[in-house]
């Protein structure tokens, strides 16, 4: 069970527990069971005003043991669950922050977003039922073979009465689960629906005819759910009556066909009855956190899938000790670089290069480029995000590779046409955020949002207003290298102008090496030196040429 891997993730020593407690809230079970059914034998043969001091002692101890270790067991599984999860959550965290980047793109955002926030609240959710399974099952077992020792012959009928009993349940158990995944199903469509309402409420109110379509689709969907939901409701109605008849017809078996056939003689009809009475609670028990624990164990089986998944994806990068750079470097040079995508089946995926570029300290360069022409990819090359498969990048006479690749990428501030702005500066030292005031000014910020110690004070912004605020964080970075993706495409005519004529030949006075992909061509002339790149193939742009 996948479940009780995740529970020994960082040891075997939550196992054992819970085997342990588990074992010894059984023992305190079937002695209660015991106990009472001796007592029972005791009144029966000596008289009811006769109290066997001693058996009430053992059955007190039986009770005490039978409490402290259910308490025990359900509060400690829940916590070594929970650490466990934690445990795991902040490994894979950990793995996704180091992982070979191409690769981490493969998995993609939605399953990695699934194991780290759903998949784990399913586990969490459920985790006494881990307890109570086992538990139940241990305690169930228990009981049987106090059958087992009241009577052998009880022994057989009453397993075959529980193996038979639980394969029905069990079956319907399985139709409910279906039942039950279809209902949920419906509902996803249905909440789709209504986002739906929601966001194309424009298009609905333009279209009458659009709008009654929609309305007639809803109300059917309305009507399914419905009838699944009543279904779901009466299986799970019938599954319990269906459960409790079974138990009656085990209780019969005991009670009306062991003495017909003359076999009383064999078995103590009574106290084999009272342990059927018994065992019912604990196999009811077992039966539905079994159901439940079916989904836990999906749960934990996609998050050990994930994180030996990543394990194996670390990007060799991350585990050799970074060489460093020079600070003082002079020129940046790209010789021969060629990156091609892994194509579908039999096709060979979209490639840049081989590319060959130069570029000194201080400088500002533009690359510009059609749709789909590679200015991104080349962007992740150069960041050191995708290796080059040809070629070499240097900075001066220094190869970057598997021990300077972190250096390089320490070298390089950006922002880029995806980028991400975090609501809070992480690993800006609290002295440095004092920069920022004049920054956000620079790029007209200030009156918008601002820094409350490290954290943003707004950040539900427009498109141009989020990038402003990221290139502030690239700018308190302090690096030498500045990359900016279609940076200017979002901001307004006003600023657009503000940034090419005022604040880039701001960032090269303070000594930026600006490498930009931009399609401003009223602005080309900002750039010392300007490239195009056609199909994945760089080629310079004299400083005369207008457009393309
Ligand atoms: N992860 C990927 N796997 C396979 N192919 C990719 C991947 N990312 C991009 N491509 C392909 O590479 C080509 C170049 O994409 P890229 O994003 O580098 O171009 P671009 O010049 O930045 O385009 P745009 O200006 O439209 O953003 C496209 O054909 C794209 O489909």
């Amino acid at each position: 069970m996948k479940i009780l891997d995740l529970l020994s993730v960082q040891g075997a020593t939550p196992r054992l527990r819970l085997l342990g407690s588990a074992v010894a809230s059984s023992i305190g079970g079937v002695f209660l069971l015991a106990t009472v059914n001796l007592a029972a034998e005791k009144m029966a043969g000596e008289g009811f005003d006769q109290v066997d001091w001693g058996l009430a002692s053992v059955f007190v101890a039986a009770a005490a043991i039978y409490y402290y270790a259910e308490v025990f067991l359900v509060g400690r599984v829940g916590a070594d669950l929970e650490a466990a999860i934690d445990f795991l959550r902040v490994r894979i965290l950990g793995r996704i922050r180091r992982a070979d980047f191409v690769l981490l793109e493969r998995i993609g955002h939605q399953t990695l977003f699934e194991s780290v926030t759903q998949a784990t609240q399913t586990i969490s959710q459920n985790s006494q039922f881990l307890a109570l399974a086992l538990r139940s099952g241990i305690l169930s077992v228990a009981v049987l073979f106090y059958i087992l020792y009241l009577s052998p012959l009880a022994f057989v009928i009453v397993t075959l009465g529980v193996s038979g009993g639980g394969w029905v349940y069990a079956r319907l158990g399985a139709r409910l689960h279906r039942r039950h995944h279809e209902m949920m199903g419906e509902e996803a469509g249905l909440f789709e629906s209504l986002s739906d309402l929601f966001d194309g409420f424009k298009e609905i109110r333009l279209s009458s005819q659009r709008s009654a379509d929609f309305g007639r689709t809803v109300a059917r969907q309305c009507r399914h759910v419905g009838t699944v939901r009543l279904d779901v409701q009466t299986h799970i109605f019938s599954q319990f009556i269906i459960g409790q008849v079974i138990f009656f017809l085990l209780l019969a078996v005991v009670v009306f066909a062991i003495p017909m056939y003359k076999l009383g003689a064999d078995i103590d009809v009574v106290k084999v009855a009272t342990a059927v009475i018994f065992i019912v609670g604990p196999l009811g028990a077992l039966i539905h956190s079994l159901g439940i624990l079916a989904a836990s164990n999906a749960a934990a089986e996609k998050i050990l899938r994930l994180d030996s998944q990543l394990a194996e994806m670390e990007d060799p990068v991350e585990q050799v000790e970074p060489a460093p750079l020079p600070a003082d470097f002079a020129t940046i040079r790209l010789s021969g670089i060629g990156y091609a995508y892994e194509g579908a089946e039999g096709e060979s995926g979209f490639a840049i290069g081989p590319i060959d570029l130069s570029v000194k300290r201080g400088e500002v360069i533009f690359i510009t480029g059609g749709n789909g022409s590679g200015k991104s990819t080349l962007m992740k090359v150069l960041c050191g995000f995708y290796r080059p498969q040809q070629g070499v990048i240097e900075i001066d006479t220094h190869p970057i590779g598997s021990t300077t690749m972190r250096s390089y990428r320490g070298l390089i501030a950006a922002v880029f046409s995806d980028f991400h702005l975090f609501p809070r500066l992480y690993a800006i030292p609290p002295e440095r955020i004092a920069e920022a005031a004049p920054l956000l000014e620079m790029l007209e910020m200030e009156r918008v949002s601002g820094l409350d110690g490290n954290r943003f004070t707004r950040i539900d912004l427009s498109t141009g207003q989020k990038k402003r605020l990221a290139l502030v964080v690239a700018l308190l970075e302090r690096r030498p290298i500045l990359v900016l993706d279609e940076w200017a495409a979002d901001q307004d005519p006003h600023f657009r102008r503000r940034f090419y004529r005022e604040i880039l030949p701001e960032l090269r006075r303070r000594g930026l090496t600006v490498i930009a992909v931009t399609h401003d061509d009223s602005y080309f002339d900002a750039a010392d030196r300007r490239f195009h790149l056609d199909e994945g193939r760089l080629r310079p742009v004299p400083p005369s040429a207008a457009g393309v």
